[in-house]
């Protein structure tokens, strides 16, 4: 059974009103309330989510992820996902397999949005979905066996 974390970065607690022809008009407490509506449908052990907006406070969470026995994690690094060495080094270092998702697809974006410090490392990455690759991501990670420990 998986025990999945879902982790927001920067920005995305703004959902629903910021940028909405890019991001869409649900909340972020929508998009929450949607992957605990799907979870607890499918065979998930248990769902925790966080968002935070400083880099330090998604490394801190992703290392207390190791001690709650989370299997599979599910991370739109919002703007970090193009700037940050220790994100990508915090999923590493806790050896939990990650599925790497935005809401727009970054590569018909500026240019800066195309790199990613985490793609390689990810079992998936979700793109242009909207805040339906949410609910894909969570399927995926709660029936993939690759998520299990
Ligand atoms: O599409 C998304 O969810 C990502 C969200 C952000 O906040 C941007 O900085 C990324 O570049 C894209």
């Amino acid at each position: 059974m998986a025990n999945i974390l879902l982790i927001n970065g920067p920005n995305l607690n703004l959902l629903g009103t910021r940028e909405p022809a890019v991001y869409g008009s649900d909340t972020l407490a929508d998009v929450v309330s949607n992957c605990k509506k799907g979870a607890q449908k499918l065979d998930v052990k248990a769902f925790s989510d966080f968002q935070s907006n400083h880099e330090g406070a998604i490394i801190d969470r992703i290392h207390q992820a190791r001690d709650e026995g989370v299997t599979g994690i599910i991370i739109n690094p919002g703007a970090f996902t193009h700037t940050s060495v220790a994100i990508r080094d915090a999923l590493l270092g806790v050896d939990i397999p990650f599925v790497e998702l935005h809401i727009s697809n970054v590569h018909a974006r500026e240019a800066f949005r195309h790199h990613s410090y985490l793609s390689d490392k990810a079992v998936a990455v979700i793109a242009g979905l909207g805040v339906k690759g949410y609910d894909y991501a969570v399927d995926f990670v709660a029936t993939s066996p690759k998520f299990r420990r």
